[in-house]
């Protein structure tokens, strides 16, 4: 026993503690059992499995916001804490190490550099992290296809003089039609995580749209805003719908002014690569990976935890703020917004993280034009999925859209600093006022359908070049 009655658990002991039956996790020096919470997991079990008995505080704080541990374990799941030992077995193989070698901003020309540049500089499963769609990534390159496969139609007898690239979205002006999406693990890429986000956003006047599951705080967040900055806040449906009642009235108080309620991930999706890298370090440390036991039944009753209608309705009792429905996959979800005041569809696959059969967000904007093309006018139309360049924006807002959202793009960056998250805002708006300079445009409200070509999509047809 410690001195204030905690038992005190050495590491070997700890270490037996590693299957489905028997799960514990270090955080911070306290051991954790986690066997019953493996199955109502956010993340998933495998996720926790693959640090069972060993410590994950690293990954946990990159990953999660302040509190969560005490939100979602009760007080008689913290074991114990951890034997201090002098000579504490270091893992075999510092893949941080071995992986970070910095990259010169200057070097960077495109988001796909940025990729590259965070692949070079970011510990192996911070990358994977990021960069893992689900299962076999189907949906995760389509996104990245489908922007492809349409072609912009110039108007190149139309005088241009002066292009502005300024928008409102949601209710606010910002200074483009891009934004940060929310997207966990800010704190991977950047010990300092979203705050920098937050900054770079100030900097070039963009939005930012805060994720409520990253590393930083809500008030962290909101207290790295510039004066005058608008941020806006995302949430997830919990079925104990008076603890996301806190966290909205919180975000309301600090100042955010607008929400998404993401539907589209009841549970995660089975992210392999992502898994994958898990286990390689499993073995390359030297623990023993025990095949599971048939007769462990794990599959069934995990809970789908959250209820979209119901929570939307509680959501507009709480606010009469925007309120974006991010994970639309067809035009017939997205025609339900219309029910609502206010309430705007957020055309998303989750980055191909999800289902690895979705469609992409281009996918379900075409699908809208050609089913309730009345939709773009009644609500904002957002759209996000496999974006790297400005011409990929200007043919979504062409085809209707009001906003586009970047998600993998600004976390690569971020391993840059806030100098990379700002270098690669900049360098969409160039892109941007390019193409709408040479497709004969000098607003974004006079971009239309006839500036593109979507009978590529509908074929399938891509030429994209080699990838990660
Ligand atoms: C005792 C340990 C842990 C607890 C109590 C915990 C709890 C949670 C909670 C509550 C969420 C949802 C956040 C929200 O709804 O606001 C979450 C999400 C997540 N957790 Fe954990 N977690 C733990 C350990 C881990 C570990 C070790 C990993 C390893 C990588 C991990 C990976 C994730 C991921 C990837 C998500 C996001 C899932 C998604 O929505 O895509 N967690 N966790
Ligand atoms: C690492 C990572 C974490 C994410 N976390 C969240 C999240 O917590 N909540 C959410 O609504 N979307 C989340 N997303 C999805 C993004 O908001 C967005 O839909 C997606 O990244 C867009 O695709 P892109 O990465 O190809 O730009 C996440 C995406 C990534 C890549």
């Amino acid at each position: 026993m410690g001195t204030q009655g905690i038992p005190v658990l050495d590491r070997s002991e700890i270490r037996q503690h590693s299957s489905r039956k028997s799960c514990w996790i270090i955080l911070n020096n306290t051991v954790y059992d986690v066997t019953e919470f493996l199955d109502s997991h956010p993340g998933g079990a495998t996720l926790l499995l693959n640090h069972s008995g060993g410590d994950a505080t690293e990954v946990f704080e990159g990953l999660h916001s302040p509190g969560t541990l005490e939100r979602s374990l009760t007080p008689n799941q913290m074991v114990g804490c951890v034997a201090a030992v002098a000579d504490d077995p270091k893992p075999k193989i510092d893949a941080d190490a071995v992986q970070r070698r910095r990259v010169k901003l200057s070097s960077i020309l495109s988001i796909g550099d940025f990729e590259k540049a965070a692949a070079q500089m970011l510990p192996v499963r911070s990358f994977a992290f990021f960069k893992s769609g689900a299962e076999d990534e189907y949906a995760y390159n389509w996104n990245l296809d489908s922007w492809k496969a349409i072609r912009l139609i110039p108007r190149v007898l139309r005088p241009v003089y002066v292009v502005d690239t300024g928008t409102s979205i949601l209710g606010t002006r910002f200074s483009a039609p891009f934004f940060i999406c929310p997207a966990g693990g800010g704190k991977l890429a950047h010990p300092s995580g979203e705050v920098l986000l937050t900054k770079a956003a100030a900097r070039h006047d963009i939005l930012h749209w805060v994720c409520n599951n990253a590393g930083c705080s809500k008030e962290e967040t909101a207290n790295a805003r510039l004066h005058n900055q608008t941020l806006y806040w995302q949430i997830y449906a919990k079925s104990d719908l008076h603890e996301s009642e806190r966290e909205i009235k919180e975000a309301l108080r600090l100042g955010y002014k607008a929400f998404a309620l993401t539907v589209d991930a009841v549970r995660a999706g089975n992210r392999e690569r992502d898994l994958r890298v898990g286990l390689e370090e499993t073995l390359a440390n030297g623990k023993a990976i025990e095949d599971e036991e048939e007769t462990v039944d794990f599959a069934n009753g995990q809970a789908v935890r959250r209820f979209w209608t119901t929570a939307v309705q509680w959501l507009r009792g709480l606010t009469d703020l925007p309120i974006a429905i991010k994970g639309i996959q067809c035009w017939e979800d997205a025609a339900q917004c219309l029910e609502y005041e206010n309430v705007h569809p957020w055309l998303s696959n989750h980055g191909g993280r999800q289902i690895d059969a979705s469609p992409s967000s281009m996918d379900t904007l075409v699908a809208i034009r050609k089913h309730c093309p009345d939709l773009c006018m009644k609500r904002e139309v957002i759209v996000d999925g496999g974006v790297t360049r400005g011409a990929d924006i200007v043919k979504a807002l062409a085809l209707g859209a009001r906003g586009v959202g970047l998600g993998r793009a600004f976390l690569f960056s971020l391993a840059l600093g806030e100098p990379g998250v700002s270098k690669a805002i900049r360098l969409l708006k160039d892109e941007i006022e390019m193409t709408m300079a040479l497709l004969g445009v000098s607003s974004i409200d006079q971009l239309n359908p006839s500036h593109v070509s979507t009978s590529g999509l509908a074929k399938g047809i891509v030429y994209l070049p080699a990838r990660l």
